[in-house]
């Protein structure tokens, strides 16, 4: 990716650009045209290959199951060409995320590209700044993506909010957890077979967890065997075992890919794994063990604390790889998700939100009694704020990956030391958060 700083291509015109968003239900033939050009314009944008007949139907069945709004910027008559591709997109639609104490209507944003002709035209600022004003504007709180650079969205107030660590396992003969195994059972199941299974598991998963986010119908297809990422084409290698509990209701599984012999070592590499419960985590970590031709599981969405770690006999059988940032938070209201995330204890705390765009500047009282907060806006000025940061700093600090002081030490909260503590008290949290899912 070329930096910022590089020089540009000449200019191009984007004040006449024509303007369209997409409904992926209309099926008529001109719209889904429309819709075609509009997913090329997005694989050109990050490089990816010409999608395929049986890969654009199973995208706009997602989009459909998503009800995605797909928006584009299209140049109205190119010198060259059909001018069918747009130049900028960007996709978005309804969720939830798990805010901790509570379920929280989230936008979810992605597929942001512009085409190289008309970069740092202000596009992006254009496409992205509207999307955040009619979220905010329906009275969303809260906006998510994932980011391909971490240079590109601090500046439009999203903070990283979770992270996820690459594992490698050695499950060679010398594996052992300690304690006795969970009650209960794994079968395997064909992915296909067990589409609902694991669909359930994951809904239940986002309901009970802090950091989840209700997962993008695509999961469905990767998961049932219907796309491989890498590939794009059916997944022949993906397997699953579902995880039965003592009654025999499913409460967790694995789905994992055999890569056979890697550097002189049985491979598996963990496509997914979620649990009900911690037992069953590590269940599904026994089975995995268990798995002949296998000395070595490879997690790149792991837990960044996970009690794997410290249930394994030999501590260094789990060997972080590296750790990466998942989901980015942007607050458009901070009353409302201030309200839905844990706290502890009793105390208040008055914090002074900066942000570039308007939607979340203010002052925000969070009084803390018996670990829930009521939030309040102080509208008079006199009422100065114990904490003073930006709003993407605010999403940072929501779902508890950074306590407080550090990010003090970082620069990036002002207060006093008593201030810092006071907030710490009541709202740093001890386990960091975990999103399993991308987008
Ligand atoms: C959620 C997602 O979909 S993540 C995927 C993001 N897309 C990609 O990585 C695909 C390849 N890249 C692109 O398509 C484009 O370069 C984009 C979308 C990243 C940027 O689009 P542009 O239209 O060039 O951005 P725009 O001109 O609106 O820039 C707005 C600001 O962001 C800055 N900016 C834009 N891209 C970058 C970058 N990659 N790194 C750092 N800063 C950036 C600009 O300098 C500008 O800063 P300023 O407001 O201080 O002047």
């Amino acid at each position: 990716m070329a930096s910022p700083a590089q020089p540009d291509a000449p200019p191009a015109a984007t004040a006449d650009l024509v303007d369209r968003t997409l409904d992926p239900q209309v099926d008529d033939e001109a719209s889904l045209a429309l819709v075609d050009g509009w997913l090329h314009g997005t694989s050109r944008g990050f490089h990816d290959g010409r999608p395929g007949d049986e890969e654009h139907a199973l995208w706009l069945r997602c989009a459909r199951a998503d009800a995605a709004e797909l928006r584009g910027l299209w140049e109205p008559s190119p010198p060259v060409g059909s001018g069918n591709l747009p130049v900028a997109t960007i996709s978005s639609w309804d969720g939830t995320l798990h805010a901790g104490a509570g379920l929280l209507p989230l936008r979810l944003i992605t597929d942001v590209t512009v085409a190289p002709t008309h970069r740092r035209r202000g596009l992006l600022r254009r496409l992205l700044g509207e999307e955040l004003a009619a979220t905010a504007r329906r009275g969303v709180p809260v906006a998510a993506l994932t980011v391909s650079e971490g240079t590109i969205y601090g500046r439009f107030g999203f903070g990283p909010a979770t992270r996820k660590r690459s594992v490698e396992v050695d499950v060679g003969d010398r594996f052992a957890l300690h304690g006795p195994a969970a009650a209960g059972r794994v079968v395997l199941v064909e992915p296909a077979e067990a589409e609902e299974v694991v669909a359930a598991v994951a809904q239940r998963h986002h309901e009970t967890t802090r950091a989840t986010v209700s997962r993008p119908a695509f999961y469905r297809e990767v998961l049932a065997g219907r796309l491989d990422p890498e590939t794009r084409g059916e997944d022949r290698k993906l397997r699953v075992a579902v995880h039965l509990d003592e009654a025999g209701t499913p409460d967790g599984y694995v789905a994992w890919r055999h890569r056979g012999e890697v550097e002189g070592r049985g491979t598996l590499d963990v496509a997914d794994l979620l649990a009900l419960s911690p037992a069953t985590h590590l269940a599904l970590w026994r089975f995995l063990a268990s798995l002949d031709l296998t000395e070595r599981v490879r997690w790149r969405g792991a837990p960044v604390v996970d009690p794997l770690d410290h249930a394994v006999v030999d501590p260094r059988a789990v060997r972080t790889v590296g750790t990466t940032d998942v989901l980015w938070l942007r607050v458009l209201d901070p009353v409302a998700v201030l309200a839905a995330r844990p706290w502890r204890g009793d105390g208040r705390v008055v914090l002074e939100v900066d942000d570039a765009l308007g939607h979340a500047t203010g002052r925000f009282a969070v009084t803390v009694r018996d670990g829930r907060a009521e939030v309040e806006r102080l509208d008079d000025a006199r009422d100065a704020g114990d904490l003073r940061l930006d709003v993407a700093v605010l999403g940072t600090l929501l779902l508890g990956d950074v306590d407080v002081a550090t990010l003090a030490d970082a620069g990036r909260v002002a207060g006093s030391d008593a201030a810092v503590s006071a907030y710490a008290a009541v709202g740093d949290l001890a386990a960091p958060p975990w999103c399993p899912t991308g987008f």
